[in-house]
């Protein structure tokens, strides 16, 4: 079910939570609505879900108009079948995890023998078969927000909104869960929208991400295209970590292009976006795009100042004429503060903007 969102309005008092928004969120896909804390994510959600009534725009769900405020239209959230998972997992202490997932069901006054089989149904997808009968108070954090998704499965939604529902679990169990949702989503074919404002969530769970700032989409499109080809700064930094500096294209003499730093070293050269014409932009580079060669080699010289052993990664710290950078190696790769380095990068993962450092 895709959902389509056209000039869509929603303030409270003088703030403008969403601000003009048109955006497609495609069909059968996990799409990713990430952004800082306040920039209208939720509300985005709330609105889709009809939990909360817009000031203008349309939303469509599989092309049906669920609200349009020019022409009345507003169904309400029982209408609109769609099935939401929120960060408290909102189940029911007094029952069982069974009489917890059949209650949707229940409400609806479906056959009693037709709720045994898709509760039984619901709970092996989710993974839960066993603890059917068990008080859902004595299950722990991950297997209570398996019991909300399966509750929020057992209707049979085509459409899932989920607003931060891995929030409350730890690292470990995050990063299960997330696995967990993707193969629920390959299963079932659903359409997903998710919210959060954890990156490494965004870039692992979406097929889309939509990068929120101030009630508005600055940047969508799947997660490898917004980490490595971001359109504006706000994107570079704040998905992962970004260097960014200032950088002079110009022609080399066969005919490729070079990237210049200010006080002249070339740090790449080839098949630069951009092109062969003079002139400046904004270059970023990620940490771990930076290719670390001896003293003495051409590129960027660097002196490190600080090292970080992450295990599977080091994270240095170094100064150039530049100013600082951050790069990333291999765990195994040994480096120690007072190593002088040279740091040059392949010319696809310099990307360029406009603007200035
Ligand atoms: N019912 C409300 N009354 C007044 N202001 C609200 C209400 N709901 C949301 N807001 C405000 O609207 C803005 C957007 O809120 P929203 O919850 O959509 O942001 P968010 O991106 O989901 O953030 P978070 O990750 O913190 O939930 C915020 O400034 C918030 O304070």
């Amino acid at each position: 079910m895709s959902v389509r969102v056209e000039g869509l309005t929603k303030t409270f008092g003088h703030l403008r939570a969403i601000d003009d928004l048109s955006v497609t969120f495609q069909s059968g896909k996990i799409s990713v609505l990430l952004g800082a804390s306040g920039c209208g994510k939720t509300t985005t959600l709330r609105c889709i879900a009809g939990l909360e009534t817009p000031d203008g725009g349309e939303i469509l769900i599989e092309n049906e108009a669920v609200y349009a405020s020019a022409r009345g239209v507003d169904q309400p959230p029982e209408k609109r079948r769609l099935g939401m998972v929120f960060q408290s997992y909102a189940i029911w202490p007094h029952l069982t995890v069974a009489g917890n997932v059949s209650m949707p069901l229940q409400a609806h006054k479906v056959p009693k023998d037709e709720i045994a089989r898709r509760v039984k149904e619901t709970l092996a997808i989710v993974g839960l078969s066993d603890q059917a009968e068990k008080s859902a108070m004595k299950l722990s954090g991950g297997q209570q927000q398996r019991v909300s998704i399966a509750r929020c499965l057992v209707g049979n939604p085509r459409l899932i909104l989920m607003d931060e529902p891995l929030s409350n679990l730890d690292a470990k169990l995050r990063v299960e869960m997330r696995q967990e949702i993707r193969h629920l989503q390959e299963r079932i074919s659903a359409t997903i929208l998710f919210v959060t404002h954890d990156q490494e969530e965004a870039m692992s769970l979406g097929d889309e991400i939509f990068l929120f700032d101030k009630g508005r989409v600055v940047q969508k499109g799947p997660p490898e295209d917004l980490y490595f080809r971001p359109v504006v700064r706000y994107v570079a930094e704040f998905l992962g970590k970004a260097n960014l500096f200032n950088v002079e294209i110009r022609p080399d003499k066969d005919g490729a292009s070079v990237a210049a730093l200010p006080s002249g070293e070339v740090i790449t050269r080839g098949s630069i976006q951009g092109g062969a014409t003079e002139r400046e932009a904004l270059c970023m580079v990620r940490p771990e795009s930076w290719r670390v060669s001896g003293q003495g080699e051409a590129g960027l010289p660097a002196l490190v100042r600080e090292v970080m052993f992450v295990g599977d990664r080091r994270e240095l710290r170094v100064d150039t004429p530049i100013g600082p950078q951050i790069v990333v190696t291999y765990g195994y790769q040994r480096f120690s503060v007072g190593d002088r380095l040279s740091l040059t990068v392949a010319p696809d993962l310099a990307h360029l903007f406009e603007g200035q450092a």
